[in-house]
């Protein structure tokens, strides 16, 4: 009997804790007996808890914070996996649920280039001031062309050094090897083995020479604040810091602090400290580009995670190791 054949006959029921794209929607209803949450709204403490006690399996997302606590209080619970949509899973405590006898799964490879590709929009916008002109120009001050008009920093041929040589990292450092002749430095915990020019440096030294600073490491208590003030006064003033991994890997007020003195010239940000606050500081300064977490934001890209996560519940419902189980 294939998967399908069988959760046909005995559908899982599933909890998707939000609204999906067409593609998952219709996939879904063909596999599981689902129940749609129609909230984009993180689940509550009580929802979760809830979830693992009457569904076989939920795909929750980014916000949806599995912690150890909502766990506590089952032995086994029903739920037996947590299908997460998006790579990043530093929301769930792993750990925990794995004590529960809870699996969890990612979304890796869905969500590379696009995000990459979300890295390369900030670099340029931060380096070249586009989000400071867009301003400009719908406030009505432009008065004109001119030679020394809003000079940034150009990026061909300059360094960038990327903190978290992965699946993303990667993705930017061939966009800007190939597509901008930039030199590629990059901080990893492990050594990586790469197919294009590269060299890793620890994350002071990267600090201290590259142009461009771009952060791709996950979440976590392993990562929370490994960019401080320390990394940003290594910094050169001429210097762009971009993230688009995590908030919370960034000492958010260090930032501020770095923008608001000059230690930087600018920074992109996709992510925030605590998502999806986005400090008064912060929204006030001209030297920063402000996204709202739009790394994956293209309907293929989401509908491709969807489908991800939908076959790492029908893999591990048909008794099978999904393929992405972290
Ligand atoms: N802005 C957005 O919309 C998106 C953000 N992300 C974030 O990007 C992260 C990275 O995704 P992938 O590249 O697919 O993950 P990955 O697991 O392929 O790459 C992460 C890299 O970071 C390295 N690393 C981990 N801890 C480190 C540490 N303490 N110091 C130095 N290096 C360390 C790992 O060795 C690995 O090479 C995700 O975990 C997620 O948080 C992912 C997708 C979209
Ligand atoms: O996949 C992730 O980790 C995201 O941040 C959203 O796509």
């Amino acid at each position: 009997m294939t998967a399908t054949t069988r959760a046909r006959a005995n559908p899982p029921r599933v909890l998707i804790a939000r609204p999906m794209p067409a593609a998952v929607r219709a996939r879904a209803e063909e596999l599981f007996d689902v129940e749609w949450r129609d909230s984009n709204a993180p689940m509550s403490d009580a929802e979760m808890r809830s979830a693992l006690a009457l569904y076989d399996g939920i795909m929750p997302t980014l916000g949806d914070r599995f912690s150890a606590e909502i766990f506590a209080e089952f032995g086994r619970p029903r739920c037996r996996i947590l299908a997460n949509f998006g790579v990043g899973y530093n929301h769930i405590d792993v750990e925990a649920a794995r004590g529960h006898g809870v699996t969890v799964t990612n979304t890796p490879g869905a969500v590379t280039d696009a995000t990459a590709d979300v890295a390369m929009t900030l670099m340029l916008m931060s380096a070249r001031r586009a989000g400071e002109g867009e301003r400009l120009v719908r406030a009505g001050l432009w008065t004109g062309w001119h030679p020394t008009q809003m000079l940034g920093l150009h990026v061909s041929g300059k360094t960038v050094g990327i903190i978290g040589m992965g699946r993303i990292g990667q993705a930017i450092a061939r966009r800007c090897h190939y597509g901008f002749g930039m030199n590629v430095l990059y901080a990893n915990r492990s050594a990586k083995t790469v197919d294009f020019p590269a060299q890793q440096l620890p994350l002071h030294e990267l600090a201290a020479q590259a142009d461009v600073v771009i952060v791709a490491v996950p979440g976590g208590p392993d990562t929370h604040h490994m960019i401080g003030a320390d990394v940003f006064g290594a910094m050169q003033p001429h210097a762009h810091f971009i993230n688009i991994a995590r908030g919370d890997v960034v000492d958010e007020a260090a930032l501020i602090v770095a923008l608001q003195q000059g230690q930087i010239a600018g920074a992109g940000l996709d992510v925030y400290e605590f998502e999806p606050k986005v400090p008064e500081a912060l929204r006030q300064l001209e030297n920063v580009t402000l996204l709202p977490h739009l790394g994956t934001a293209a309907e293929e890209v989401r509908s491709d995670m969807g489908l991800m996560a939908l076959n790492n519940l029908q893999a591990f419902f048909a008794g099978e190791t999904p393929a992405n189980a972290v």
